[in-house]
């Protein structure tokens, strides 16, 4: 039996913010070309990755490589807006939509991220909160594909999720529907500065260490804008804080697991800290981009495990809390 327990994301994540060890660990990669013939063993490995580092890659997944580098050039254009049409879309904390600059402070660093964001969300889709036409053509109708793309892997891995931990195969998809009246699931475009010529503090951070407050990520970065580094695992679980590299490459799909689906597991899956670091001398100083997918479930799902490891809330509450706790008072 579980013990239950009201573990509080938000209060764990003010201990884990100074630099720690780097320990190089292998990040797997999972080839989902065959996932209905093999569906099988895909969920095997997925489970594995999942349970022990919480990290993992997909090659040959179902988002094709030149609609994920369309993605990226929309990007560049949208953070390329003068900044009053950036902030004409300002982030509304009650849709987890808009644009952020330098806003958000993770409890881990109480410094901010040194990037700007715009998050597209599912329940935003059908409001007004998009850059015009005439400022970015195409921006929207390409933007809903490929939330529906990366839709299509998220699922996919629900799937395997629900079979291993012995739910109905569409017990996650159900609860996490981008169709739904009151979805969550989000876009996230990132733009972290370009650093040449500046020099940073000690404890600030492209972005600090965190978890992600929703249930799967799936990541889409560039080669040579790496950064990202996990701390995961067995050796987390430990209590040492090594941290390891995560090799971006265009075309892949980094994977993580969130607080959402650690609860709903009963923790048998762990939301996994990571990070994004600043360059370092004699590194790529440029700017980085980097895409997120966010699969918060629905707001008036009730986020609960079958042995009630932690006391039963809504996915809206939940992310409200979480928003509130990373953007303090300096959110939109
Ligand atoms: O930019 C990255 O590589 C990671 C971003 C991230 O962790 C987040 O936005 O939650
Ligand atoms: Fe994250």
């Amino acid at each position: 039996m579980v013990v239950a327990h009201d573990q509080d994301e938000n209060a764990y994540e003010g201990g884990i913010g100074g630099d720690g060890v780097i320990a190089v660990k292998k990040i797997e990669k999972i080839d989902m070309s065959s996932f209905d013939s093999c569906r099988k063993e895909i969920r095997q490995r997925v489970w594995e990755a999942a349970s022990d580092i919480g990290f993992f890659q997909l090659v040959n997944h179902l988002v094709p490589k030149d609609m994920i580098a369309k993605m990226f050039d929309y990007s560049e254009q949208f953070f390329s807006l003068p900044m009053e049409k950036k902030q004409a879309l300002a982030y509304k904390k009650e849709f987890n939509a808009g644009f952020e600059y330098l806003a958000q402070i993770r409890p881990s660093t109480g410094t901010p991220d040194q990037k700007e964001s715009f998050t597209m969300s599912g329940r935003a889709m059908t409001r007004d909160f998009w850059p015009s036409e005439d400022d970015l053509p195409g921006f929207k109708e390409f933007v809903i594909k490929f939330m529906r793309t990366s839709y299509k892997v998220a699922k996919q891995l629900f799937e395997c999720f629900a079979e291993s931990l012995g739910f109905e195969p569409d017990f996650f998809n159900l609860l996490h529907d981008l169709d739904a009246e009151d979805s969550q699931i989000a876009l996230r475009l990132l733009h972290y500065h370009d650093c040449t010529g500046r020099t940073f503090a000690p404890g600030y951070w492209r972005a600090g260490a965190h978890t992600d407050w929703d249930s799967l990520t799936l990541l889409y970065q560039r080669e040579g804008q790496g950064g990202l580094e996990v701390c995961g695992g067995k050796a987390a679980l430990e209590g040492k804080v090594e941290w390891s590299p995560v090799e971006p490459r265009l075309g892949d799909i980094t994977v993580n697991i969130g607080d959402m689906l650690k609860r709903w597991s009963d923790d048998r899956l762990k939301s996994t800290w990571h990070r994004v670091r600043l360059p370092r001398e004699g590194e790529y100083m440029g700017p980085r981009y980097s895409i997120a997918f966010f699969t918060q479930a629905n707001y008036s799902a009730v986020i609960q495990g079958p042995g009630k490891a932690y006391p039963a809330i809504t996915a809206g509450e939940f992310q409200l809390q979480r928003i509130n706790n990373s953007y303090g008072t300096r959110g939109a």
